[in-house]
């Protein structure tokens, strides 16, 4: 049995997101997924849904076994708690794969640490990006 780890902030799910917890999902056997809590989402805007939402949305998909919350202050207690095999980072996610290694390491966790591929787009209209979803609402709404 392969538990596999996925996370993200999720906000206004699109193709992009699903494609990557579809990967994530197949270099296992149980993925389990963990929404950023809003508080923590700081090197970009904050999600317009609640973290609650999010949350709900993710859970809802087919290749997702559990959507947790993130812990408010340390990343690496939902890892202890759920003891992955294989952490899959997005493909443009900020994390350091070596900085996260160690810091498992650190803490006598033994799981593996890989990244995810990117989507592109199939048709030029198809958003895989939630914050150009948001540009062309605010475009379109005259905002
Ligand atoms: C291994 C790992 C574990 C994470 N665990 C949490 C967590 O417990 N709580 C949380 O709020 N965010 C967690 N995050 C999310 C990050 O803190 C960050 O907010 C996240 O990468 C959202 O940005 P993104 O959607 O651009 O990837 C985790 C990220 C990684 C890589
Ligand atoms: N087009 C895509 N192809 C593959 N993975 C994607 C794509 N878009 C998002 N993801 C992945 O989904 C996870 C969550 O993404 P996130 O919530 O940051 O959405 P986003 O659309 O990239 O947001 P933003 O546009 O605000 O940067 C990340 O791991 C990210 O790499």
């Amino acid at each position: 049995m392969t538990t596999v780890i996925a996370q993200g902030t999720f906000d206004l799910l699109h193709p992009g997101h699903v494609h990557y917890l579809s990967e994530a999902a197949s270099m296992g056997d149980e993925l389990h997924v963990i929404v950023a809590r809003r508080d923590n989402v700081t090197h970009k805007a904050k999600p317009i849904l609640s973290d609650r939402q999010r949350r709900d949305l993710v859970a809802a998909l087919g290749v997702v076994d559990e959507a947790h919350l993130g812990h408010r202050e340390d990343i690496f207690v939902p890892i202890e708690e759920i003891q992955p095999d294989l952490i899959v980072l997005g493909y443009d996610q900020h994390h350091d794969e070596a900085a996260i290694e160690s810091a498992l390491a650190a803490r006598g966790i033994d799981c593996g640490v890989e990244r995810a591929s990117a989507r592109e787009p199939r048709y030029p209209e198809e958003l895989l990006s939630t914050g150009d979803i948001i540009d062309r609402i605010l475009e379109q709404r005259d905002c």
